[in-house]
C-alpha cells in the first residue's frame, strides 16, 4: 500500500469525469496536486475531451475509455502527449493493473464492479465511491479487499459520517446505525404526483449536485435502499441494526448509536469533497477549502420517519437483507434497468420499484453468493427478467 519513504502516493480515479471524479481531482488540487501525488490512471467512458484533458494536466500515466468506440478519439487527444491509452474491458483491466497505493472508484453502476474489484485483489486501498459494488458482490467484494491486503475506506456521504463515528474501541458497544436520507425531491409529494414525473424534475436533488442515477435513486429513495445494503455489508452490522431516517436538509450525514443511549454524528455542508478528502488522507484530516457550517445562520435540522408506502425501495432493501445470498445483486442489477428504462421513457416513475420487486420476487430462490460467478449470472438473469418486465409494460401501455 505504501511506495516508500519519500515516493509521492500513486493515485487511480477510476470514472474521473463524473461528479465524484471531478471531485476528486479538485481536492487533489488542493492538497497539493502533483507536489504531493502521481496520478496512474484516469478512466471515463464517453466524456473523452475532458478525460484527456484531466489525463494531460495531472500527468496521468494511462487513460482509459469503457467505450471502445471513443479509443480513436481519445487517442487523438492525447496524441504527443506521452499518455498511455486504452479503451474497454480490456483498457479497464489495464487500469486496475497498473500500480497504485489508492483507487478512487467512482465508476456509476455495475460497471465498476470488474476493475474495483481487480484493484482490491492487488491490495490498493478502495476509496469506495460506488455502491452497486457492494450491494451486488457484497461479502465477496469485502473479501478481496481483505484478501488483498489493502484498505476499505467509505467515500459515499453517509457511510463515510458512519466510519468517522465509529470507534473502533466502542465497536462491542455499537448498537444502531442511521442513515439520514434526504427524501429527494419527491419527499413530500403523493404517490398520484409521482407517477408522472419526468427524469428532468427527478433528478433535481434538493442539496446535492451529482450524477444522474445517483439523483433518480435519491428521488426513488432506491439511493438509500442500495446504502442499507452497502452499510450491512460496510460495518457487518445486524439488518435490524440499520435504521433510516429522513433529514431535508441533509446537515447530519449519518450517526452511530450505542449501547449507552449516545449518538456520535458527523455533521458537514453537502459537499462531498470533505468525505473524498477524508478518504484520500485517512487516518489524517486535510486542511479543505469547503464551506464551513454556521450554527447561528442553520435555522433547524429536521428529522421524520421514512414513508415505505410512498418509497417502497426502503421495504424492498429490507427484504432483500432479510432474504440475503444474491439478493443484493438482483436487486441492484434490476434497479439499473429500470433506470435506464425510466430515463428513456419506457415506464413511469413509480413503475420502477414495482418491476424491481417483481424480479426479486421471482429469483427469491436463487442460491447463496458463493463466488462471483454466482453473483454475474443472478445479475445477468435479474437484467433479462426486469428488461422483459419493462417490454410487457410498454406493450400494456
Ligand atoms: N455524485 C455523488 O455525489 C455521489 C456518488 N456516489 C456514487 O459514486 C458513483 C459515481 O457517481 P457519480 O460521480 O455521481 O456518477 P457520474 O454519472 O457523474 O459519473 C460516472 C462516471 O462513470 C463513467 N462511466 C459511465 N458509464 C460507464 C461504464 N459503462 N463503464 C465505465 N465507466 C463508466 C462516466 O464516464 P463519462 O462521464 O465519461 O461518460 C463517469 O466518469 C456511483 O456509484 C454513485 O452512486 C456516492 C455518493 C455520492
Ligand atoms: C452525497 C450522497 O452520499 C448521496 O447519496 C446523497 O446523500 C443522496 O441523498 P439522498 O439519497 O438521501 O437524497
Ligand atoms: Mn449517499
Amino acid at each position: 500500500m505504501t511506495t516508500g519513504t519519500n515516493a509521492p502516493r500513486r493515485l487511480s480515479i477510476f470514472g474521473s469525469t463524473g461528479s465524484i471524479g471531478q471531485n476528486t481531482l479538485d481536492v487533489i488540487q488542493q492538497l497539493g496536486g502533483r507536489e504531493s501525488y502521481e496520478i496512474s490512471v484516469v478512466t471515463g467512458n464517453e466524456n473523452v475531451e475532458l478525460l484527456a484533458q484531466q489525463a494531460r494536466s495531472t500527468g496521468a500515466r494511462l487513460a482509459v475509455t469503457a467505450s471502445d468506440s471513443k479509443y480513436r478519439s481519445l487517442k487523438a487527444e492525447l496524441s504527443g502527449s506521452g499518455i498511455a491509452v486504452a479503451a474497454g474491458a480490456q483498457g479497464l483491466a489495464e487500469a486496475a493493473d497498473i500500480e497504485a497505493d489508492w483507487v478512487m472508484a467512482a465508476i456509476v453502476g455495475t460497471a465498476g464492479l470488474v476493475p474495483t474489484l481487480a484493484a482490491a485483489r492487488k491490495g490498493a486501498a478502495i476509496a469506495l465511491a460506488n455502491k452497486e459494488c457492494l450491494v451486488s458482490a457484497g461479502d465477496l467484494f469485502v473479501e478481496a479487499v481483505l484478501k488483498g491486503g489493502g484498505l476499505l475506506i467509505p467515500v459515499d456521504s453517509e457511510h463515510s459520517a458512519i466510519f468517522q463515528s465509529l470507534d473502533e474501541n466502542q465497536r462491542h458497544a455499537v448498537e444502531r446505525i442511521i442513515l439520514t436520507a434526504s427524501g429527494g425531491p419527491f419527499r413530500t409529494w403523493s404517490r398520484a404526483e409521482m407517477a408522472n414525473v419526468t427524469a428532468a424534475t427527478a433528478r433535481a436533488h434538493p442539496n446535492w449536485s451529482m450524477g444522474l442515477k445517483i439523483s433518480i435513486g435519491s428521488a426513488s429513495m432506491f439511493n438509500k435502499a442500495l446504502e442499507m445494503i452497502e452499510a450491512k455489508h460496510l460495518f457487518s452490522v445486524r439488518p435490524d441494526q440499520i435504521e433510516v431516517v429522513v433529514h431535508p436538509q441533509s446537515i447530519v450525514h449519518s450517526m452511530v448509536g450505542y449501547t449507552d443511549g449516545s449518538i456520535i454524528a458527523q455533521l458537514g455542508s453537502p459537499d462531498m469533497r470533505t468525505a473524498i478528502g477524508y478518504a484520500l488522507e485517512y487516518p489524517r484530516r486535510p486542511k479543505l477549502n469547503v464551506e464551513r457550517l454556521d450554527f447561528a445562520k442553520l435555522s433547524r435540522l429536521d428529522f421524520e420517519a421514512p414513508d415505505e408506502k410512498r418509497f417502497p425501495a426502503l421495504r424492498l432493501a429490507r427484504t432483500a437483507l432479510e432474504r440475503g445470498g444474491l439478493q443484493g445483486a438482483i436487486m441492484n442489477a434490476a434497479e439499473e434497468v429500470a433506470f435506464h428504462a425510466f430515463v428513456d421513457e419506457r415506464i413511469g416513475f413509480l413503475q420502477m420499484a414495482d418491476i424491481v420487486e417483481a424480479v426479486m420476487d421471482r429469483m427469491a430462490g436463487t442460491g447463496g453468493a458463493h463466488t462471483m460467478d454466482d453473483v454475474f449470472a443472478a445479475d445477468t438473469e435479474a437484467r433479462r427478467l426486469a428488461a422483459e418486465l419493462v417490454a410487457l409494460n410498454e406493450k400494456a401501455a
